[in-house]
């Protein structure tokens, strides 16, 4: 029971994104792995997306009323150490979500800022993200773009390491506290992720499994940080616990759908018994 308590309590873990249909992302990645990690998880939808392993195939947005009022419920009742945003699809949802951090004083905000899904379909209006840089990220503890991401919200090419660099400064200066850009989009031997706290940096490093099964890495890596952060981890500690755990889900694929299949969101608990 022990590992399920931080601070004498059960770590309370939130995510803010859109439903996928088809389990691999968005909020069912979110949960799958809160559970996973032994956090207690809620959520707040956003949008509904019909979605499976081919594509997505209609994306139908929540009523900013109806994510304020999901997000007041959870947060007036049962409380919240560390949320995630993913899908937040418009400004209208992004200058609802920031009020309600705002009004709870919450800290531990993990912002995954999801533009486009792997199949091509737009997730976030092109006209909100002027409202996510503005409204959210100064509330951010930590954001987690990927490439294509990070070169959007700074407006700059990445293509080596001294870019990712430059591209975390720049997020950081919008007010987001650490600055995580991944490196899954990048071609090497090695997925190698740069962690920037505002002063210095770190790289952490995977090996590059080639496999079509990467639907849902960001989402899954964000939501095993958010667990980490509301456990009481440091940045760093979440940060590392979340590369091991996305690690393994890639590394132990599933077989499932004919296209852009999930990861394994059992397979680091799996290996914790191996090992055990
Ligand atoms: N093929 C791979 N092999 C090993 N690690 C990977 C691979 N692809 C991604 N990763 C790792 O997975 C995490 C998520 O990175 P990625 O760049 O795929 O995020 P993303 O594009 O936001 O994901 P998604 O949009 O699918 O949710 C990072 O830690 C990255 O290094
Ligand atoms: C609801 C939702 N949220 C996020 C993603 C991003 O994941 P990916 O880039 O792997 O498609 C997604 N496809 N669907």
């Amino acid at each position: 029971m022990e590992e399920y308590i931080s601070n004498g309590r059960i770590a309370r873990a939130l995510t803010i994104a859109g439903s996928d249909s088809g389990g691999g992302a968005g909020i069912q990645a979110d949960l799958k792995t809160f559970q996973e990690l032994g956090a207690y998880g809620m959520s707040a939808l956003t949008a509904i997306t019909a979605q499976n392993t081919l594509g997505v195939q209609g994306v139908f947005p929540v009523a900013k009323e109806a994510v304020k009022a999901q997000i007041h419920s959870v947060g007036s009742d049962i409380g919240v150490d560390a949320l995630k945003t993913g899908m937040l699809f418009s400004a209208e949802i992004i200058e609802e979500v920031a009020e309600a951090i705002a009004f709870f004083g919450w800290s531990k905000v993990v912002v995954d800022p999801v533009m486009i899904a792997k199949g091509g379909a737009a997730l976030l209006q092109v006209e909100a993200v002027r409202a996510l840089t503005r409204k959210l990220l100064p509330l951010t503890m930590i954001v987690t773009p990927n490439i294509p991401e990070a070169e959007h919200l700074t407006g700059m090419p990445i293509r080596n390491m001294a870019d990712k660099l430059e591209a975390a400064k720049k997020l950081a200066g919008c007010g987001a506290r650490y600055v995580l850009i991944k490196g899954g989009h990048e071609a090497g031997a090695e997925a190698v992720d740069l962690l920037y706290d505002g002063s210095g940096y770190m790289e952490l490093t995977g090996k590059r499994i080639e496999t079509a099964r990467t639907h849902g890495t960001g989402c899954t890596f964000s939501a095993a940080l958010t667990a980490g952060l509301a456990q009481g981890l440091s940045v760093e500690e979440a940060v590392r616990q979340a590369k091991a755990y996305i690690q393994a889900a890639i590394e132990d694929g599933i077989l499932i759908g004919s296209g852009h299949g999930p990861t394994n969101h059992w397979a680091y608990r799996n290996r914790q018994f191996v090992t055990n």
